[in-house]
């Protein structure tokens, strides 16, 4: 019999890059120590929960995963799930299913899911090289093959929804079940939960993926901007008016428009837009003859528009129009077991984006980050990991790197009993007066968009 060292390709030996997932530290071991000695890098990972974080930020020739983690032991839904995850991630992964308890029948689904084989344990040495070696030897030449696109259009998988909380999953459930269609969605949630992340993934998610995504910010439009920038105007509609111009309802046909902030328009605007979505067709201002339209439409708000239309604040008419299908994007605060995930996440794109050799998150800081309420959801972990990365000076992330103090208190962002209102009204004049009252800088610093701040500016009367 030859030595498992001989079936081994010297190009595979050479450059092979494996990640094993697996919750069983001995088979982890084993198979590490067998491959150790056949490709150049072996790495191996526990929780699957770093699945993520290790995709996003290095890239594996094979990655060997586990399909039955200890939620539920020989269904392999779990390693399906992972699967899934890891494909929309990077959609040219290469990934070998490994199972105790698998079958024949369980390798035919692997392998349609999208893995491009399969391995029973306990495994057979030659078995398991030849296969890693197969499909080490597939993805190289593939990566050889494909030319560099530089103008890839923006996909999900650029910029996936990251979390595995119960109710991110349920959420994601039914955008899978929804995406495909036609139906309007009204997209609820705090401001920074990743509704226009959500409303990117639904259309990369739909049948008009390859047609314009338009996404309008309605509450950053002035009355007197509203009409002409929606539905486009003719020349000499009004004295700015010097030629004809298309809307962004015209811009989105034949694919998405989605509209931020529609709890803030006005009662007369409201009249405006559900004659465009009645009638399917928009006239541009200056005009009289109507555009036929074909736009999916997806609305987001993060007011609480079904009190708003009992208070006939929102027309109740236009709701029904916008809401067939109504999703919820709850809090950070209410979904903490992804909060180490997107911090992991946001730890590689600004190590990355920064060159900075940090790599790790530190336990407490793991614990902190966990105990912290997130008033500003994700974009603020986004902010507060990415200025953390560029503060940082070692290989792990310290918790004084992301909670510092603030110049208007002694308390660091985390000490508890503090109140949340105020906090938000401090940093907020910090940021104006650093800025000289300059909303769309201050904006920036704040991670908000200038309605957003403008919205809270008006809470706070400031
Ligand atoms: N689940 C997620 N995974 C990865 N990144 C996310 C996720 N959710 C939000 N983000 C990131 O957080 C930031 C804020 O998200 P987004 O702008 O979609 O929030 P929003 O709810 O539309 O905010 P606002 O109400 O202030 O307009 C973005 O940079 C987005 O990419």
């Amino acid at each position: 019999m030859p030595s498992t060292k001989n079936i081994i390709s010297m190009s595979a030996i050479q450059t092979g890059k494996i990640l094993i997932v697996d919750d069983d530290v001995d088979v982890l071991r084993a198979a590490r120590l067998l491959l150790k000695r056949h490709f150049a890098v072996v790495e191996f990972e526990k929780n699957p929960q770093k699945i993520p974080y290790l995709v996003t930020n290095f890239d594996f020739d094979v990655i060997l995963l586990d399909m039955n983690f200890t939620r539920d032991l020989s269904s392999g839904k779990e390693g399906f799930e992972w699967l899934d995850k890891i494909l929309d991630i990077k959609p040219d992964a290469s990934v070998v299913l490994f199972t105790a308890y698998g079958d024949v029948e369980m390798a035919v689904r692997a392998i349609k899911a999208g893995a491009v084989d399969f391995v029973l344990k306990p495994w057979e040495n030659e078995k398991l090289l030849a296969t890693l070696q197969k499909a080490v030897e597939n993805r190289q030449n593939k990566q050889s093959a494909t030319p560099t696109l530089s103008n890839k259009p923006v996909t999900n998988n650029e910029n996936p929804m990251i979390g595995d909380s119960p109710a991110m999953k349920e959420l994601m459930d039914t955008v899978a079940r929804v995406a495909a269609t036609d139906a309007n969605i009204l997209i609820l949630g705090e401001n920074g939960t990743g509704k226009d992340l959500l409303a990117r993934h639904i259309h990369q998610l739909s049948h008009r993926a390859e047609k314009p995504f338009v996404s309008v910010d309605l509450g950053a439009l002035s009355e007197t901007l509203f009409e002409s920038e929606l539905f486009g105007h003719v020349k000499g509609a009004f004295t700015d008016a010097r030629e004809d111009r298309s809307g962004r309802f015209e811009e989105a046909n034949g694919g998405t428009i989605f509209l931020d902030e529609i709890g803030n328009i006005s009662l007369p605007f409201q009249a405006k837009l559900l004659t465009v979505l009645q009638n399917r067709s928009v006239t541009r201002v200056g005009s009289n003859k109507p555009v036929p339209l074909d736009v999916r439409l997806i609305c987001a708000t993060n007011r609480n528009i079904g009190q708003m239309a009992a208070q006939y604040l929102f027309r109740q008419d236009l709701l029904y129009r916008i809401n067939t299908i109504e999703l919820h994007l709850p809090p950070l605060r209410e979904r903490k077991e992804d909060i180490v995930m997107l911090a992991e996440y946001f730890l590689g794109i600004y190590r990355k984006k920064y060159n900075r050799p940090v790599a790790f998150l530190h336990e407490t800081l793991i614990t902190q980050l966990e105990q912290y309420e997130w008033p500003g959801n994700v974009r603020e972990l986004q902010h507060a990991i990415e200025r953390a990365v560029i503060l940082s000076q070692g290989k792990t992330l310290m918790p004084k790197d992301v909670f510092v103090k603030t110049a208007s208190s002694n308390d660091s962002a985390l000490d508890t009993g503090f109140n949340l209102e105020e906090m938000e009204r401090n940093m907020i004049n910090q940021a104006l007066k650093k800025h000289n009252g300059n909303i769309t800088e201050a904006a920036k610093e704040l991670g908000l968009s200038r309605a957003a701040l403008y919205r809270r500016l008006e809470k706070y009367n400031i």
